[in-house]
């Protein structure tokens, strides 16, 4: 099943493009790292999927139906915004009474579980939490709705490196134990490479490359070895990044096929070089669209 398909989906402010372009399809079971510079369209895209913005072109479909479109569709899906809203005069608890009577498929033990946890203070007022207590219960919240897809917006950056991890585990236990897919948003893309099977990186408004986690690390490879001319290299070899120096050449392709030349020296880049090389060279790399499978 789908969780996410968008087709030439794009989202205009008034004269400026925030989404241009973007096909996009995530199958159900997936965990989804969404990275790209400031200003990229993560929280555009993000929005959209929740339904809190419409598109100004093409479409969006979550869960089977129309992102915002009634309750039914509202219950399939979690969404915590990048700021994390809570309602200030409302304590903890009445966070989670709310969540309770709001949600039909309402967890309340894990709910509970979490609260406890945490180490937050039931009668506590949301607004006289700390920024970081506030995401703790704005994210209770997201998961203990059991929706069929949650998308975080940036979950992690005002937690701790302890909570910060403790999240991770207790999300991918969600995902594990309910199978419920997830789409996050985040900079820190060392803890994306924990928690994600798959990774879109969105630059300049556009999906520059969507795939699965292996299969990107497997295809991408850095090869360095004497100076050439890159019109040399096998068309099958996409190059997403190169540098020269009087007698070398480096390059990073993209290539479904083995590195038969002798002459490179091949290395391997972690998921953060990767996301990197695409993030810092728009130009050179033509945009990659799969499918997520
Ligand atoms: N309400 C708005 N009105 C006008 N422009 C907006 C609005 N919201 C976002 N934008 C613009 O759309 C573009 C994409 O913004 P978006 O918040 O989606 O980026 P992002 O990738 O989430 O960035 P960040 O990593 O900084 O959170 C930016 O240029 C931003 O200035």
């Amino acid at each position: 099943m789908t969780v996410l398909r968008a087709e030439g989906l794009g989202k205009k402010y008034k004269r400026r493009w925030a989404l241009a372009g973007c096909s996009i399809d995530i199958e159900a079971g997936h965990v989804t790292g969404l990275v790209g510079p400031n200003g990229a369209g993560k929280s555009t895209l993000l929005n959209l999927a929740a339904g809190m913005l419409e598109p100004t072109t093409g479409t969006i479909e979550v869960c089977g139906g129309v992102p915002g479109s009634g309750p039914d569709q509202l219950a399939k899906v979690g969404y915590v915004a990048q700021s994390t809203p809570v309602y200030t005069a409302l304590t903890v608890e009445e966070h989670l009474r709310l969540g309770a009577h709001l949600n039909p498929g309402w967890d309340e033990k894990l709910a509970q579980r979490r609260v406890e946890r945490i180490g937050l203070d039931p009668k506590q007022q949301a607004g006289k939490l700390s920024g970081g207590q506030r995401a703790q219960l704005a994210l209770t919240l997201g998961i203990a709705k059991r929706p069929e897809l949650l998308l975080l917006d940036e979950p992690v950056a005002a937690l701790d490196p302890l909570a910060r991890r403790e999240f991770l585990s207790d999300l991918m236990e969600s995902v594990a134990e309910h199978g419920v897919s997830v789409v996050l948003s985040s900079h820190l893309v060392a803890d994306l490479e924990r928690v994600c099977d798959h990774m879109i990186v969105l630059v300049d408004s556009q999906v520059r490359i969507i795939g699965d986690v292996e299969d990107l690390r497997a295809t991408h490879h850095r090869l360095s070895g004497p100076r050439r001319d890159l019109d040399t290299l096998p068309s099958d070899q996409q190059v997403i990044s190169a540098s020269h120096t009087d007698r070398q050449t480096t390059v990073v392709v993209r290539t479904d096929g083995p590195i038969l030349d002798p002459s490179w020296t091949v290395g391997q880049l972690t998921l953060e070089d990767l996301v990197l090389e695409y993030m810092s060279n728009p130009v050179t790399a033509r945009p990659a669209l799969e499918v997520l499978r």
